[in-house]
């Protein structure tokens, strides 16, 4: 039977990467994305903006949800410091194991937790399953319409503590109207818009990063 964009993915990874080097599987799917078959990975222009921000929230606790390949799993992984712990979320089992394969190809395996689930089912658990008491860093980048219900779930379970930081892909395209209302007009949040591009096009996306107040 046919294989699966992922899977194509895992095999061009697998091809043009080095075995334990973040930044050549890295290059490897943005050049699979850009010279065989477009994935919604957040890509290397926004993957840049996700980089200094991870870099200066230099967080201990990361959650992701929207694992999808791993891409943004392996540019936030590759940057943590030892000891981080990082959870990053993947409702779709083929995803998810496309995901580990790449994980561990970049030598990150050991730096992250891949949770097969829905979020909506996970984050009133994180805490008794994972011994988290709030994220330093969250980064959003699963279904545009979960958003919104994730970050009222954060707070309604207090996983958002005083200084905790939100980035938000895709706020534009595909778009997130209702999460940027809330986090705009909330005086829980400082919320700034980093204008940026769709993965691999010239159409205009941004990301959102959000300062939760207490
Ligand atoms: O739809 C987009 N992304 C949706 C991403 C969805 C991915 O997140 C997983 N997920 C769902 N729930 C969870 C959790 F963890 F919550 F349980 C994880 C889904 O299984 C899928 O792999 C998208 C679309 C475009 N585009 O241009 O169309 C560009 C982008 O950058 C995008 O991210
Ligand atoms: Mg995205």
């Amino acid at each position: 039977t046919r294989s699966t964009r992922p899977q194509r993915m895992l095999k061009a990874v697998q091809k043009n990467a080095i075995r334990g080097n973040p930044e050549s599987v890295i290059s490897a799917i943005d050049y699979f994305c850009k010279h065989s078959e477009w994935a919604m990975n957040v890509g290397d222009e926004k993957g840049c903006i996700l980089d200094s921000v991870v870099t200066e929230v230099d967080p201990s606790t990361v959650l992701e949800l929207g694992t999808y390949c791993g891409y943004s799993t392996v540019r936030i992984a590759r940057l943590l410091s030892p000891g981080t712990k990082f959870i990053t979320v993947e409702f779709n089992p083929a995803s998810a194991e496309v995901a580990r394969k790449i994980i561990a190809y970049a030598g990150l395996q050991d730096k992250v937790t891949l949770v097969e689930g829905a979020s909506g089912d996970l984050i009133p658990q994180i805490k008794k399953l994972y011994g988290i008491t709030t994220f330093d860093f969250i980064f959003l980048d699963h279904w545009k319409d979960r958003y919104l219900p994730d970050i009222k779930l954060f707070e309604e379970y207090g996983l958002l503590g005083k200084g905790s930081v939100l980035l938000a892909d895709n706020v534009i395209c595909p778009g997130t109207p209702e999460y940027l209302e809330y986090v705009r007009n909330s005086p829980r949040y400082e919320s700034r818009y980093y204008p940026s591009h769709l993965e691999y096009t010239k159409v205009e996306d941004g990301l959102e990063k959000s300062l939760f107040l207490g």
